[in-house]
Parts: C-alpha cells; sequence; structure tokens
C-alpha cells in the first residue's frame, strides 16, 4: 500500500464530499482513515505450525466463533461476523490458533463472502491434506444494514464443505450439528 499517496487522495476525497480537514481535529483525518483501511487491508503473517496426529485423532474438531472482519468490495464497506471452521484430520494436527489465523489471512482483503468460505477451506485443504474440511460464516454486511437497502438485523450465512465432511453424511450431518450457523 502506498500511503502517501493513499492520505493525499484520501484528503481530497473527503474534501470533495464537502468535509473540512484543517481544523485541529480533522487535521488527520485522512491519514486516520488510511491507516484504519490498511489495518482492514492487512493480514498478520504466520507459519502454519501442525504436528504428528499420534493418537489417531479420527473425528472432527470445530474452531467454532472466530471473529472476523473483512471488507465488501462492492462498496468497500465492512462486513463482520463469525466463522466455524472445522476439519477431520489425517496424519497431521494443526496448532489451534491457526484456524483463526487462516481466517484473517483471507478477510483482510476486498471480498465477497462467498470466495471468502471457500479460500479457507481451499487453504486448509490444501496445507493441511486433511480427511474433511468445513467452513461456515455469518456475517453483516454493513452496506446493507447501514445503507442502500437498510435492513438491519440481517445475516448473510455461507459453507464450503470437502472431502469426507462434504461426502460422507453422518459426518456432514454432524459438522452442522456442532457448528452450524457459525456459533
Ligand atoms: N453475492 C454477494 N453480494 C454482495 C456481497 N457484499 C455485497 N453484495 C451485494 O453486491 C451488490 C452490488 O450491487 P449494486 O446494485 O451494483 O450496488 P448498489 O446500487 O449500491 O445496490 P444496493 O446495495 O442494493 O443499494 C449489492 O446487491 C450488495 O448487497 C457479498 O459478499 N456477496
Ligand atoms: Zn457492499
Amino acid at each position: 500500500m502506498d500511503v502517501t499517496r493513499a492520505t493525499t487522495a484520501a484528503a481530497a476525497l473527503l474534501t470533495a464530499f464537502g468535509l473540512d480537514v484543517s481544523s485541529e481535529s480533522t487535521k488527520r483525518t485522512p491519514e486516520r482513515m488510511v491507516n484504519a483501511y490498511r489495518e482492514l487491508l492487512t493480514p498478520r503473517e504466520f507459519d502454519l505450525t501442525t504436528f504428528p496426529n499420534d493418537e489417531d485423532y479420527d473425528e472432527l474438531l470445530l474452531q467454532r466463533g472466530i471473529a472476523f472482519v473483512s471488507l465488501c468490495e462492492h462498496h468497500a464497506l465492512p462486513f463482520t461476523g463469525t466463522a466455524t471452521v472445522g476439519y477431520l484430520p489425517g496424519d497431521r494436527i494443526v496448532g489451534l490458533s491457526k484456524l483463526a489465523r487462516v481466517v484473517e489471512l483471507f478477510s483482510r482483503r476486498p471480498q465477497v463472502q462467498e470466495r471468502l468460505t471457500k479460500q479457507i477451506a481451499v487453504w486448509l485443504d490444501e496445507h493441511l491434506s486433511p480427511k474433511g474440511v468445513g467452513v461456515v460464516l455469518r456475517a453483516e454486511h454493513t452496506c446493507m444494514t447501514l445503507r442502500g437497502v437498510q435492513a438491519p438485523g440481517t445475516t448473510t450465512v455461507t459453507s464450503s464443505l470437502r472431502g469426507e465432511i462434504l461426502n460422507d453424511e453422518r459426518t456432514r450431518a454432524e459438522f452442522f450439528a456442532l457448528g452450524g450457523a457459525a456459533r
């Protein structure tokens, strides 16, 4: 991100909106605005730590209630919610915190919820090679609740399933029973 250019552009945009960016209170507003968007668009880096599945744990593991914030690519407004990320281990188990970090990796960029959901599932499938992966996101889109149609209280729910969580009926039912609608 070119912060200097972005700050100049933010000042021009706010001025074009008719806002005063010269008072003591607002003169740093363009810079603050850029910092806020930069934060929303910058995931923290991490290493994917995995361990051998020595106990042969062969049931589902779910992480529920992973809070995320992303940016609607149509309006550049935030959408926020919670993710449930689950997997059925193969030879390796994952460090628990990494599930939330993967959600952050893909949420801090311009997104649509469908793509975000799928990217999390595909990434885990490719990097962890588990027997199955399931992701459910539940989010409020401020472009829908604060403006436009103004439908407060609406939530958008998406899911992406792979492997046995997709194909095995019992595993799929258990996944949704344990973590459906991103509790
Ligand atoms: N499928 C999908 N649509 C989204 C997402 N986020 C926002 N949208 C929609 O993207 C659409 C953009 O449509 P436009 O008609 O060009 O935008 P607009 O004129 O601001 O429309 P309104 O929001 O209806 O006022 C809207 O219907 C949004 O609700 C998302 O994550 N997934
Ligand atoms: Zn939007």
